[in-house]
């Protein structure tokens, strides 16, 4: 592949290599510093500095109220994801379904629901409004730009502004139920202390918007593609399927799962961590050098982008055995080096990963306690990318009631 003559060459997928870049680079592209939000769900730290933050996030536990809400938010939307599919069944008890579609509405519930809670309905809108957004931007990609044009009143630049509807929240007690009540809390002055830094979170009204973007977009499509690959998988190899639901069944009974007992489902979490690594919702993980750097034997000047190939490291098979606990080599690196990368590693590791996880073995659960599925015939294999990686034609199952 070649972009504007330059070839980028793939210096190599070891794990080691990685852990290297991880830690001694920073942050996305264009995005230097970890944002207010990524730092009150990592626990609440004021700085960032390479080296602090990565000694910090080995101490502080990352028990925060963010856990909690994704449990609750799941457990809502489970009951009413599998209410939805029995109602789609037929008089046989079966019917074929496209899984992607359903199980994103499944994870643009609970993100609403954990970020707005009680303004559910309003948060619903706000996220459509950002759907829209999103569209707009992609569009935006691909034509002409006309300066000034975003500042016309059409009707679409006008139903962008609409996300100034975030300004009719105000804080208020009890808020700390909901993200949103989190965030503006915060912007009054500084979260209340709880095992946080004091003050460490004071954002603008404007900070709470981007927030509350940054937590939609980058916890909703992941977690769906992530839930709709098991899915696949599982329809792939009964067995396994058939040995997850013997352990939700012997774990839960038909009671809801509960986050209390979410750390008994070893196959179910087996199921999850293997799709990761197979089908990562994001392909790839992207680092600049902010300064002058050594990273193995390369050394690279400021400002050099390097991109890190997610896909590729999970899926050789040289690192079948986990690099990280192999390597005899005990320097920084190594404890930041693996071959496993979904979320992401160092200091920028992704901070909803607890969320996401919690919210999908939920789903999965609450899915194989009520049906079983197979493939359907007019399923056809093809992953593709579209900023996460895709079902391109859809992932349609045939749904049984059990
Ligand atoms: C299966 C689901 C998910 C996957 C695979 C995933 C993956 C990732 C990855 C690869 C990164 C970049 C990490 C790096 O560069 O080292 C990231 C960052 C991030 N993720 Fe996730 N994510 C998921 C779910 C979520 C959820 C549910 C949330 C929010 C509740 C979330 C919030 C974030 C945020 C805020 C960042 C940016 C952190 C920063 O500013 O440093 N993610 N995620």
């Amino acid at each position: 592949m070649s972009w504007l003559g330059v070839t980028p060459r793939v210096i190599s997928a070891d794990p080691l290599l990685i852990g290297e870049v991880l830690l001694n680079t920073y942050g996305h592209i264009g995005k230097p510093k970890r944002s207010p939000l990524g730092k009150f769900l990592a626990g609440g730290l004021v700085s960032y500095d390479g080296e602090k933050w990565a000694m910090h996030r080995k101490i502080i536990n990352p028990a925060s109220p963010v856990l909690g809400l994704a449990e609750d938010a799941a457990g809502n939307c489970c009951a009413d994801l599998v209410r939805r599919w029995e109602s789609l069944l037929g008089p046989e008890g079966s019917c074929e379904l496209d899984v992607w579609p359903e199980l994103q509405k499944f994870t643009r519930e609970v993100i609403s629901l954990a970020a707005f809670g009680s303004s559910f309905e309003e948060g619903k809108r706000i996220f459509q409004l950002q759907d829209e957004q999103t569209e707009l931007v992609l569009q935006s990609f691909q034509n002409f730009q006309i300066p000034g044009y975003r500042f016309l009143p059409t009707k679409r630049n006008r139903r962008m502004r609409e996300r100034r509807h975030y300004d009719r929240r105000r804080p208020a007690p009890g808020d700390e139920d909901d993200l949103l009540g989190l965030l503006l809390q915060s912007n009054q002055g500084g979260l209340p202390d709880k095992g946080r830094s004091k003050g460490a979170l004071w954002m603008t009204m404007e900070e709470v918007i981007e927030e509350c973007r940054l937590f939609y977009f980058a916890g909703q499509e992941t977690t769906s593609v992530l839930l709709t690959w098991a899915m696949v998988a599982l329809g792939m190899h009964p067995s396994w399927q058939d040995r997850a639901r013997a352990e939700v069944l012997q774990v839960f009974g038909r009671e809801k799962a509960d986050f209390d007992k979410l750390s008994q489902l070893k196959i179910v979490t087996m199921v999850v961590h293997e799709v990761l690594r197979l089908y990562p919702p994001l392909l790839s993980l992207s680092r600049s050098t902010r300064a002058a750097t050594t990273v193995g034997e390369y050394s690279l000047p400021a400002g050099v982008q390097l991109l890190l190939a997610v896909l590729l490291v999970q899926h050789d098979p040289e690192f079948a055995d986990g690099i990280s606990r192999a390597s005899k080599n005990k320097s920084p690196a190594s404890e930041a080096a693996t071959a496993f990368l979904p979320f992401g590693g160092g200091p920028r590791v992704c901070v909803g990963q607890g969320f996401a996880l919690t919210e999908a073995k939920m789903g999965l659960a609450s899915i194989l306690q009520s049906f079983s599925f197979e493939l359907s015939p007019s399923y056809t294999h093809a992953p593709t990318t579209f900023i996460t990686l895709q079902p391109q034609h859809g992932a349609q199952v045939i749904l049984r009631r059990l």
